[in-house]
This record gives structure tokens, sequence and C-alpha cells, in this order.
């Protein structure tokens, strides 16, 4: 019996919500008595596969099919299902990313596994049953779930467990090869366009965002400044997108993308639900709206009355001097 952890990997490099994963997996691991067993696809790093033993991961499987280079979520499953058989797993543990939730919907029907998705905390373990807590209704309430069947599947919502390495040695490597058919392989990308510029907004661990208030796209410089000043990805509203001053993907919110940053800032938006919807499990909730009843502040834990105009310099000058 082992905890098996799904690896993400990105440009070569390990995802932090990957390390998140190691970490989760390492605990249910330590409370199950077992250890835990890492599998990556495609090309990454080996010193980054290596660095996966801190967080607790005895060996990374490594399947570098080059046909795998991009994620496709038959092959990706039948790579992830192929492991737990081989490494006898009863737990599988996986980001709830993009990618993570396909493979888990996808695995629970082929290991005839529970899948329970958006985990925020450790399972309480009773015998064979893992009670997980998951968010649910867009972070609005949490859900208590049991776990029974003999493979489980636990997809863990990004920013939810602190990621601590537990040893400083290194996992042992190994090659691990999946027969795949062409069936398998229908749905291969032939480009991968990067949507956002230096830092993914989906990785990051801090997002400064815009919305209506800013006026228009030539304002845009303020947004993008802090975030370049902070090392932070940049978000927008959805009726920003909408009007063309942003691209959508972009967009955070109910219709739009879901992030978990450490530190969110609001420049410029109401605080509509829709929005805090992709928003509300943000560690840290930064509001700028000259409107002291904005329905914002109520979810911030900071909040700064003011005009953008005003306060956004400000940031800019402050953050470039912290930054030096
Ligand atoms: C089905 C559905 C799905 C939706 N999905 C999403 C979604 O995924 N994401 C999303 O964002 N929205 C979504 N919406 C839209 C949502 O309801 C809001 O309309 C939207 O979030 C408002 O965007 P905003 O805050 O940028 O604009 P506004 O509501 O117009 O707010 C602008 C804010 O800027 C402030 N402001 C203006 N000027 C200044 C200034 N100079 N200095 C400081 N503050 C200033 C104002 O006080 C105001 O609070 C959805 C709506 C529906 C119906």
């Amino acid at each position: 019996m082992s905890v098996l952890v799904f690896i993400e990997c990105a440009d070569g490099k390990v995802k932090k919500s990957s390390f998140e994963a190691a970490c989760y997996g390492q605990q249910v691991a330590a409370s199950l008595g077992t250890e835990i067993v890492a599998i990556a696809i495609g090309e990454v790093a080996t010193e980054e596969l290596k660095s996966l033993g801190k967080y607790g991961a005895a060996k990374v499987l490594v399947d570098e099919e080059p046909r795998l280079k991009d994620y496709v979520s038959q092959a990706y499953t039948k790579v992830v299902a192929a492991a737990a058989e081989k490494e006898n797993a009863s737990v599988i543990i996986l980001s709830n990313t993009n990618i993570g939730s396909g493979i888990g919907a996808r695995l629970a029907a082929r290991l005839q596994a529970c899948y329970a998705a958006n985990v925020v905390a450790l399972p309480e373990i009773s015998g064979d049953t893992l009670k997980v807590k998951k968010s649910v209704f867009s972070g609005k309430a949490f859900a208590e779930e049991n776990l029974s069947a003999s493979t489980k599947i636990i997809a863990i919502k990004k920013n939810s467990i602190e990621v601590k390495e537990t040893g400083s040695g290194e996992a042992a490597i190994e090659t691990f090869t999946t027969a795949l058919t062409d069936a398998d392989l229908n749905g291969v990308p032939q480009e991968t366009v990067r949507a956002t510029g230096d830092v993914l907004l989906t990785e990051a661990d801090i997002v400064v965002s815009g919305g209506r208030g800013m006026r228009g796209p030539e304002n845009w410089h303020l947004i993008e400044d802090l975030a370049k000043a902070l090392g932070a990805a940049t978000a927008c509203s959805k009726p920003v997108a909408d009007v063309g001053w942003r691209p959508h993907h972009e967009h955070v919110g109910q219709t739009g993308i879901t992030i978990s940053p450490n530190l969110y800032i609001a420049v410029g938006i109401s605080g509509a639900i829709q929005h805090l919807a992709g928003v509300n499990s943000s560690k840290v909730i930064v509001v700028i709206n000259k409107d002291p009843e904005a329905p914002f502040f109520k979810a911030a834990d900071y909040g700064i009355v003011g005009d953008i105009f005003e306060v956004v310099p400000k940031l800019i000058e402050e953050a470039k001097a912290l930054a030096k």
C-alpha cells in the first residue's frame, strides 16, 4: 500500500501546487504508516524531481514519453492509473488545477475509486475511511465527505496546505513507461501559446487585479507597474475583459479563472459575488476603492479608501524602494 502523488510540471519545473500535494500526501502517508511515491510526466529537470525527497517522496516515477510533453487527458490518466496499480496505491493525491481535476474524474471512473475535489484540509482517518473537508458553492461553504472505496482520490485546493520541508533526502528517480494506443493520444496539442506574461496567473503568489474603476486600458500601466515591482501576475474583473481592455484569460471569478494567491490586490473592483467566487480563497486580500461602501471591503483583510490614481503610484514607489 502507498500514497501516490501526481506531480504537475511546467517549463521543466515542478509547480508549486504539486509541492503542496506532496506535503499533503506525506502527512496522509505518515498517518497511514506508509510512504509516498510521486509520478511525473514529460520533461522535468532531474534536480527538481530529486528535490521532492525533501517533501517526503521516497521515489519519483517519470514517464518521459515525448508525445506527453503537453497535457493529454486520456493518456495522462492512463499513466497515473498504471503507476497507481504498480505501487498498489490506496490514496492518490492531485492538485485541484485544470489538469488535476481532468485526470481525477477520469481516474475515478477507471479505478472505480471515490473522488473528492477542492479539498482544503488533511483528512480524519478512521479505519479504511478518510473524512475530507472540501470547499463547495464557489468557496461560500464547506462540505465533509467520507471516502470509503478501496482507492481514494483527493484533489487539493491551491494554498490549503503549507509547503514544508520534512527531510533532507533526495528522491530516487525511476523511469516509467506505459503502453499507449492511438486512441489514448487522439487529442495531442499541436502548439501551446503562453497566455500570461512573466508570472503564470494560476501559480502566482501575488496577483494585482484591476476593475472598471481603472477607467480604461490606457491606465493599465499602473496595474502592470505595481505587479512588476511585486513580482506579481496581473488579472482583471469580467467587464474589463468583456470590453476588451484586457484579454479574457486574465478574467477571474465565477465565469473566469479561480485563483488562491497568498496576496490578492484588487484595484477599482466593486467585489460582486461572481468576482469573489474566483478569489475569496486568497490568503490575504487588499482592496483599493474610493467608495467606502464597496462590498469588497467586507471580504478584505486590508482596505484603502482612496483614489486609484493617487494611491497606486505611491504603492509602486514603495514597492520599488523595498525591492532595492
Ligand atoms: C452570471 C454572471 C457571471 C459573472 N461572472 C463574473 C466573473 O467571473 N468575474 C467578475 O469579475 N465578474 C463577473 N460577473 C460580473 C459581476 O457581477 C460584476 O458586474 C463585476 O464583477 C463588476 O466589475 P468591476 O468591479 O470591475 O466594476 P464595477 O462594479 O463597475 O466596480 C468598479 C469599482 O471601482 C471603484 N472605483 C471607480 N473609480 C475609482 C477610482 N478612481 N479609485 C478607486 N476606486 C474607484 C468603484 O467605487 C467601484 O466599486 C458576472 C455576472 C454574472 C451575472
